[in-house]
């Protein structure tokens, strides 16, 4: 088993956000992911890093069970929030993605002004009481993404209309708008050019103050500037998981060696 649990003290953090035992995961007869066990921690940014095909998409996409909307993904193990079972029957998807919100590869803000992008969340989830609570929300969240300051003056702009770094930091402000308690972020920089992915970097670095950020990427010098955890996954296995200067400094795994050296991938 690929059971990469780690006692308390040695993950530095107070409490484990999410574990995840046992997980297997099957899209019909693909077996993409092999019985992986981990626990991710609060407030830290962990990184999933492995080759193409590896399961680092399929893994995140467990975490808020965004893999129920493919009609032919099977999902076994356990995996819990907080302690709570998030497959539990009486657990609500909708409910489960506004408290882990997940931020795409490419861009995808809804067809409507920047302001109903990120108020969206709210008023399904009843966040706001009033539509000076609901604004308060919205600016927040436009603050926090770093975009408030670009835009303010155009709230009721199409989002589409944005460059491709504004969107994408219009859809973080769309996802941390529910106040979630874990944020996915499935290679959230690979449409964006390098001031973009820097400005999206530095605003990793400060979401972890508030929450969790498990984030998907394919570069490793991206996973090495943002994350303090890393993940490495490989033919669906979890193989290695710890401390990121120590997995791409002292990996122990030589698949790990060999992909961090670029021998693999
Ligand atoms: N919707 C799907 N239907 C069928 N098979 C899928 C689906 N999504 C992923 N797979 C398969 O599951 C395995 C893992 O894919 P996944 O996208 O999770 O890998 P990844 O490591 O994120 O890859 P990449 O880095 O290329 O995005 C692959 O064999 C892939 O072909």
């Amino acid at each position: 088993m690929n059971d990469m649990r780690m006692p308390q003290a040695q993950t530095g953090a107070t409490l484990s956000k999410i574990t995840a035992r046992s997980v297997q995961v099957h899209y019909g007869d693909t077996h993409a992911i092999r019985d992986v066990s981990v626990d991710i921690p609060d407030r830290t940014v962990t990184a999933f890093i492995g080759p193409s095909g590896c399961g680092k998409s399929t893994f995140l996409r467990c975490l808020n069970r965004m893999n129920d909307t493919i009609a032919t993904c099977r999902v076994a193990g356990e995996i819990r929030l907080d302690g709570e079972d998030i497959h539990d029957p009486r657990v609500d998807p909708v409910q489960l993605r506004a408290r882990v919100g997940m931020v795409f590869q490419k861009p995808n803000p809804f067809p409507k002004s920047i302001r109903d992008n990120v108020a969206y969340g709210p008023k399904l989830h009843g966040l706001a009481a009033s539509r000076a609570e609901l604004d308060e929300i919205v600016e927040k969240s436009l603050r926090r993404a770093a975009l408030w300051t670009e835009i303010k003056d155009r709230l009721h702009a199409p989002g589409t209309g944005l460059s491709g770094g504004q969107q994408q930091r219009l859809c973080i402000a769309r996802a941390i708008a529910t106040a979630p308690e874990v944020l996915l972020m499935d290679e959230p920089c690979s449409a964006l050019d390098p001031i973009a992915t820097a400005q999206i970097e530095e605003l990793i670095d400060e979401l972890r103050e508030h929450f969790s950020v498990v984030i998907v990427t394919h570069s490793m010098q991206q996973a090495a500037r943002v994350s303090q955890r890393t993940a490495f996954f490989h033919l669906g296995e979890l193989v290695e998981y710890g401390e990121t200067d120590a997995i791409f400094t002292n990996p122990v795994d030589p698949r790990t060696e060999n992909y961090i050296t670029g021998r693999i991938g």
